[in-house]
């Protein structure tokens, strides 16, 4: 079995790394295509040495069974018109944002195989969060196939077309979210005095402390909170301020803006 990564940017990178770490293929099996390849001064990563790369997409797709088509969506439309012919027959992967099965399979015929995903750069460090949708030609082995792929960069979830918007304002951009306050609490921390890595420390472990407890519990994120509230203590003043600044509102409509752009890239 062979696989096609066209696009190894930051998330073609962070998919082609978890397949190569966790052994789900060999590194004979992936032939990468990205058309910064055809630069001669390009320096390819130490740990990628040992893939094939290539700047023909076509070269790539001929080659593989799976294609993962990890380019932006607002060139996707040029990469699939050159690999159409060539692709028709293999299991089609896309991560592009907003990017719908209706347009992708357009290229192809009408038993070409479609999935998408919505992965999110955590997948660097295993911690990924990758939503599914399988269109319904895509059979058993298939989606095994696959679906190990993207568990082998944190976990997943199989989602219906119609939740990909949704879920790509929450997990796919929600990381920026959290880095921002990350960075926001961290800011707080060295206006108060600390120094900035170990507010830095102390914002990030928090951050993650409380992922683990909501993920590792049954408790709800408010009975969590109320827990960290002391009747007329530290927390408390905190809470009120960001019900104050409408902290909450933000959040949600961040991620509603997120899920609307996506949308409007899928139309
Ligand atoms: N960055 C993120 O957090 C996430 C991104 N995505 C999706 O992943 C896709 C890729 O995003 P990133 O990796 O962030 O972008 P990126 O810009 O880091 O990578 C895209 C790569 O495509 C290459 N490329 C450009 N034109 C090409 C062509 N004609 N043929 C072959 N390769 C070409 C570029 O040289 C680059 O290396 C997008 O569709 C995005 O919606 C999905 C989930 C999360
Ligand atoms: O910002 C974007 O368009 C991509 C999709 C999800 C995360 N990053």
């Amino acid at each position: 079995m062979k696989l096609a990564i066209i696009g190894l940017g930051n998330m073609g990178q962070a998919i082609l790394s978890g397949i190569l770490k966790n052994n789900i293929l060999e590194a004979e099996q992936i032939i990468a295509a990205d058309k910064k390849f055809a630069n001669a001064d390009f320096e390819i990563e130490e740990k990628f040495k040992e893939i094939n790369i290539t700047d023909d997409n076509k070269e790539a797709v001929q080659k593989a069974d799976y294609i993962i088509l990890a380019v932006k969506p607002q060139i996707i439309e040029l990469v699939l018109e050159d690999i159409q012919n060539s692709a028709a027959s293999k299991v089609i992967i896309s991560i592009a944002a907003g990017v719908n099965t209706r347009t992708l399979s357009q290229y192809f015929t009408a038993n070409t195989k479609i999935i998408r995903v919505m992965p999110n750069t955590p997948a660097l460090v295993a911690e990924g969060m990758s939503a599914l949708y399988y269109s319904n030609l895509v059979e058993a082995d298939e989606r095994a196939f696959v679906e190990k792929i993207f568990n082998s960069l944190g976990e997943t979830a199989e989602v219906k077309e119609s939740d990909m918007d949704a879920v790509t304002g929450l997990s796919g951009s929600g990381p920026a979210f959290v880095y921002i306050f990350i960075e926001a609490l961290a800011d707080a921390g060295v206006l108060k005095g600390l120094a900035r890595d170990t507010a830095l420390k102390l914002a990030a472990q928090t951050v993650k402390g409380g992922a683990e407890m909501v993920l590792s519990s049954d408790i709800h994120p408010a009975a969590l909170k109320d827990m960290v509230c002391s009747p007329a203590g530290t927390t408390i003043a905190g809470v009120a301020e960001l019900e104050n600044k409408a902290f909450r509102s933000a959040v949600i409509n961040a991620v509603q803006k997120a899920a609307e752009r996506s949308e409007e890239l899928g139309r």
